[in-house]
């Protein structure tokens, strides 16, 4: 059996789905990558935010699954917008790298912890949301681009250090730039970090779909990203939303921590529930509810109000 896995070009793209396509091919199917640019590919000096998140990673990549020139489409599990077109559907979900974030500079003696005072870059809302609240010393600029580009811009002193996905930094072996693993008990991650998804449309060849997921998607993995997503799902957040949520699992027990922080970092609203892990989305789903009675609903609103 042979498969067609689309991705966007960028070089975590890329090793993403070379990941995928090494698993596929210890189960004896071939396969070959299909580069698609995307328009948050193109658009590389306005922010997210701005851009409009839904789907800015991901629209030209479900094109192609429709039209069937690909079979699967392969992304960051972060960068999936919480509920999917009718049509489409994600089939695995790969086991999880490390899920913190990490301070990255070439200066190895910077230190969120220690009080100094110096300029990330970084262009997620959660991460400048959560410096203004832990670490109120701290000045932001934005930045955006891949992750090379954002090294670079580091280089050209544009930032003294960034915030990133350790997954991303381990991926693409800048390990030696990482001078601090920021907690996930402050730093919660965004819902998904460090799983690669696979997203297929329902036209796709039951039996494709089933040794492709039999090779690539990892149980408990799933199960704590169905729990994060539902959470994700209720608060209608796209990847702009400083939505946070990381799900753990032991003993077919789901344990999920989420939460909610307004822009400006002042109000930070997180909870953790626990059930099993065959209600992994109904546990997503209610813990959301709790946070938006909790006060969340307001910072939401005025989320949607500050954010095009
Ligand atoms: N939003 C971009 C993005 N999507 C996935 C990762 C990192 C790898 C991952 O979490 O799977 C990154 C970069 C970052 O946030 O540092």
């Amino acid at each position: 059996m042979h498969i067609k896995i689309g991705t966007r070009g960028s070089q975590l793209a890329l090793w993403q789905a070379e990941y995928i396509q090494r698993l596929l091919q210890a189960g004896g199917l071939t396969s070959e990558l299909v580069l698609i640019e995307t328009k948050g590919d193109q658009i590389q000096d306005r922010s997210l935010a701005k851009i409009g998140s839904k789907g800015v990673f991901t629209q030209e990549l479900e094109d192609q699954l429709r039209a069937g020139s690909i079979d699967i489409a392969v992304h960051s599990a972060k960068d999936l917008q919480s509920s999917l077109p009718t049509d489409l559907g994600i089939i695995a979900f790969t086991e999880r790298e490390q899920v913190n974030d990490v301070l990255v500079s070439r200066n190895r003696n910077l230190s969120l912890t220690s009080g100094q005072s110096f300029v990330i870059g970084t262009s997620s809302t959660r991460r400048v949301a959560m410096l203004k609240h832990f670490c109120p010393h701290i000045r932001v600029v934005d930045m955006r681009g891949n992750l090379q580009t954002r090294l670079r811009k580091l280089d050209e002193g544009q930032c003294d250090a960034l915030i990133l996905a350790y997954a991303g930094v381990h991926r693409m072996q800048y390990d030696d730039l990482i001078v601090e693993h920021l907690p996930v008990k402050d730093f919660t991650p965004a819902v998904g970090q460090g799983s690669v998804a696979i997203e297929a449309a329902h036209t796709l060849a039951p039996d494709k779909l089933r040794i492709i997921r039999q090779l690539t998607n990892h149980e408990p993995t799933e199960a704590c990203l169905k729990a994060e997503r539902g959470f994700l799902r209720r608060l209608e957040g796209g990847c702009s939303i400083p939505v946070f949520a990381l799900a753990t699992i032991e003993n077919a027990q789901i344990s999920l921590t989420g939460g909610l922080i307004s822009l400006d970092g002042q109000q930070l609203l997180r909870e953790t529930f626990t059930a099993p892990a065959a209600q992994a989305e109904q546990l997503g789903h209610e813990l959301a509810e709790s946070i938006l009675a909790r006060g969340g609903d307001e910072i939401l609103r005025s989320i949607h109000e500050h954010l095009p």
